[in-house]
């Protein structure tokens, strides 16, 4: 017998950019105990927004005045195929409480990754804990002038997730410098991301394990190659793209989210032909990746970026300001 398709809405409820509500599913039912993002199936005829809407007052007690779609997955259970439709909600009008008696709770975003969710969830869960920034390290070959700056702009722009791209560096320099980087993030809130290109990608996912640094970010040739996800769920996976096949093939690999460029011409690629904002939107438009729009953007463009469907902004000389 096929499985039944089950088309489900869901929402990150945000308190500023902090705090997300949950409830817990009652003992009782499908997936009982866990938490989740409150939301529930769609009634025959509605659209998403509109069941959104829905069980957002049903189980809430809010009146939703906008929301964003923000990632959908599909997630195979034994006894369904479920299609989990999550929208931002940072917009309405009431204080949300459990209107159906179940256990409610603002929890830092920080903090999901102790709670108990249903097995589709840890995309969800990442999108959500994904900031809207993302810092690139700018090219410096003096190391004390690397890591003085560094901290500067950490500092200065409080980036909570951070690439250290590579630069002339060999990789035992590129290691070692990442090394004393990873530490200096962490002390300052931030995760770092590891990705060298002239390292195989076994050695890169080693060294980000050795280090317990945030994850791993792929070049867009390193992308093309591989066949699967090479790094453990837990960690943040990233990818250089430039075209609709390099969004596909990150889709593909399970990356957690793309960084797509340029937007604006640069001085850094003064020959790639820039997408513009409406070519970006344009790209992104049917994909379920988080993706950060890159190119000749400072931070200032963050909520356009947004607007038009971007997880944010990456940068590298907007954090050197
Ligand atoms: N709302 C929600 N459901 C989730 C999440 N993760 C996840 O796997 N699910 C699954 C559990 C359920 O099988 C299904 C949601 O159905 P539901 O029981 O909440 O549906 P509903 O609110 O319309 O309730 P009912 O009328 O069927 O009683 O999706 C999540 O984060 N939020
Ligand atoms: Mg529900």
């Amino acid at each position: 017998m096929p499985k039944r398709r089950v088309h489900v809405v869901a929402a990150a409820i945000y308190n500023g950019d902090e705090r997300v509500f949950l409830s817990r599913r009652p003992s009782y039912v499908d997936q009982g105990g866990l938490w989740e993002f409150p939301g529930g199936k769609l009634h025959p005829h509605e659209t998403g927004l509109e069941a959104l809407k829905r069980e957002l007052n049903e189980e809430l007690g809010i009146h939703v005045k906008r929301a964003q779609p923000l990632i959908r997955v599909h997630h195979e259970y034994t006894d369904k195929h479920i299609l989990l439709d999550v929208w931002g909600v940072r917009d309405f009008e009431g204080e949300p409480y459990g209107r159906e008696g179940q256990v409610v709770r603002w929890v830092p975003v920080a903090e999901l990754g102790r709670y108990n969710f249903p097995a589709a969830n840890l995309p969800i869960i990442k999108a959500v804990a994904l900031p809207h920034a993302y810092m690139i390290t700018a090219d410096q070959a003096d190391e004390t002038r690397f890591e003085t700056d560094l901290a500067a702009a950490l500092e200065r722009h409080r980036p909570k997730l951070v690439r250290l791209r590579d630069t002339a560096l060999d990789a035992e320099a590129y290691a070692a410098r990442a090394e004393r980087a990873v530490d200096i993030c962490r002390r300052a809130g931030a995760q770092l991301m590891l990705g060298h290109r002239g390292s195989d990608v076994e050695a890169m996912v080693a060294l980000v394990e050795r280090l317990d640094a945030g994850g791993l970010h792929l070049g867009s040739d390193q992308l093309g190659v591989l066949e699967r996800r090479p790094l453990e769920g837990s960690r943040w996976l990233g990818a250089s793209v430039h075209d609709a096949a390099g969004l596909a093939q990150a889709e593909r690999l399970d990356c957690d989210f793309a960084v797509l460029s340029p937007v604006r011409a640069t001085g850094s690629h003064p020959d790639a032909q820039p997408l513009g904002w409406h070519g970006l939107q344009q790209m992104i438009e049917h994909v379920r990746l988080p993706v950060f729009a890159l190119g000749g953007l400072g931070l200032e463009d963050i909520d356009h970026a947004r607007g038009v469907g971007a997880q944010g902004v990456a940068a590298i000389s907007a954090f050197e300001r």
